[in-house]
């Protein structure tokens, strides 16, 4: 079973990646989402010297590269605390600001892209706002439907948008061109519609990098387009990763069970590597022990037969990342020990 460990800017030192690495993760992820290029560098370099210095030979980089996500800007104060039924500005912004006039957006005419009433989901749902004015293409105001905390770089989701957007940014294609240098195992791709997107995606890599850097690619299926072409995206792909995070705000989050038990049946039938991502143990961010529905989550994910899974905020935000790997890794071989056991008591 593969366990895949998101390495943030907390984690990116030394003898942190080392803890991953020796408390059991066996593939290291880098979001180029949050960072520039040279940043990822610096990052990816850190983690190859560890696999290199100490032979561990079964640790593999995976660069998960970003689509067109639209997103809260970096700004100043980092967090903002949001309150139930009061009023914000949201505004496209493209320089470090502050959030005390209105909430930056790192996208172009903002309000063209929403109408009146529309939802705006923040993160992977921990605060949703619904959109009351729009001022003009730049801006609008929307009220929040609860109470949380809004960070720097939250991914907003505006439904209905997401598989019309190009996916091949500049942003993406510069990721691409630092491949050729970092040359990591596996290479993800966010927001895969078709299996046409697979195939550019490809020839991308082999334009930039050249035809005998041949990465395993990741299919990261989070939109409802990715879920209608599932089957034909399995044949075309070495690995797919159910990206539960934006798939359950970009569908109807009630059907995600449905989707992943159906998804891991195709790809059993494929032979196909499939990877569950987020939220697996995300309460360990603040907790010590995971929740029960987590230990049930995980321990079904494995009896299922998925191939792996994906950990994010839960390695990229503790200080201590490798406690949650312990904490998988129990879960993971206790589900592997009780199958095709029959006691009840083991
Ligand atoms: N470079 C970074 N700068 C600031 N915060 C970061 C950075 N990388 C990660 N984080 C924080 O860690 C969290 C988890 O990281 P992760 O890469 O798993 O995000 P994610 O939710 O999977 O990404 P995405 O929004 O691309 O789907 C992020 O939501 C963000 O709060
Ligand atoms: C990992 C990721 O991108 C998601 O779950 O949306």
């Amino acid at each position: 079973m593969e366990i895949v460990a998101t390495i943030g800017p907390l984690s990116t030192n030394y003898s942190t990646i080392k803890s991953i690495i020796e408390a059991g993760a066996n593939l290291l992820r880098f979001n180029f989402a949050l960072g520039s290029t040279e940043e990822m560098i610096e990052r990816v370099d850190v983690a190859k010297k560890v696999i290199s210095d100490h032979n561990y030979n079964n640790v593999k980089i995976l660069a998960d590269l970003p689509g067109c996500k639209i997103r809260v800007c970096d700004f100043i104060e980092g967090k903002l605390h949001i309150n139930k039924k009061n009023k914000y500005i949201f505004k496209s912004c493209f320089e470090l600001t502050s959030c005390k006039e209105f909430i930056p957006i790192n996208y172009p005419n903002i309000g063209k892209c929403v109408s009146l009433d529309q939802l705006l989901i923040i993160g992977d749902g921990e605060i949703v706002f619904c959109i009351e004015e729009i001022y003009n293409d730049e801006s609008f105001t929307a009220v929040a439907l609860n109470s949380g905390v809004l960070r720097a770089l939250n991914g907003i989701s505006i439904s209905g948008e997401i598989d019309k957007l190009n996916h091949f940014t500049s942003n993406t294609i510069n990721h691409i061109k630092s491949l050729d240098y970092l040359r990591p195992d596996f290479v993800a791709f966010s927001f895969v519609r078709d299996a046409d997107m697979v195939i550019k995606g490809k020839e991308l890599i082999q334009h930039s990098c050249g035809i005998n850097y041949k990465p395993k690619i990741v299919s990261k299926i989070e939109t409802p387009l990715g879920i209608e072409n599932f089957e034909s995206i399995v044949g075309i792909t070495d690995i797919i990763l159910l990206a539960r995070g934006d798939l359950a705000v970009y569908t109807d989050y009630s059907k995600l069970g449905i989707y992943q038990t159906k998804a891991i049946d195709i790809c059993k039938l494929h032979k196909k590597k499939i990877i569950i991502s987020t939220q697996v143990l995300e309460s360990l961010v603040d907790r010590y022990f995971p929740t029960r529905s987590e230990v049930s989550d995980l321990t079904n994910i494995v009896l299922k037969g998925a191939h792996g899974i994906m950990l994010c905020k839960e390695t990229v935000l503790p200080s201590e990342p490798s406690h949650t790997i312990e904490v998988a890794k129990k879960i993971i071989s206790q589900a592997l020990l009780a199958q095709g056991n029959e006691r009840f008591y083991i």
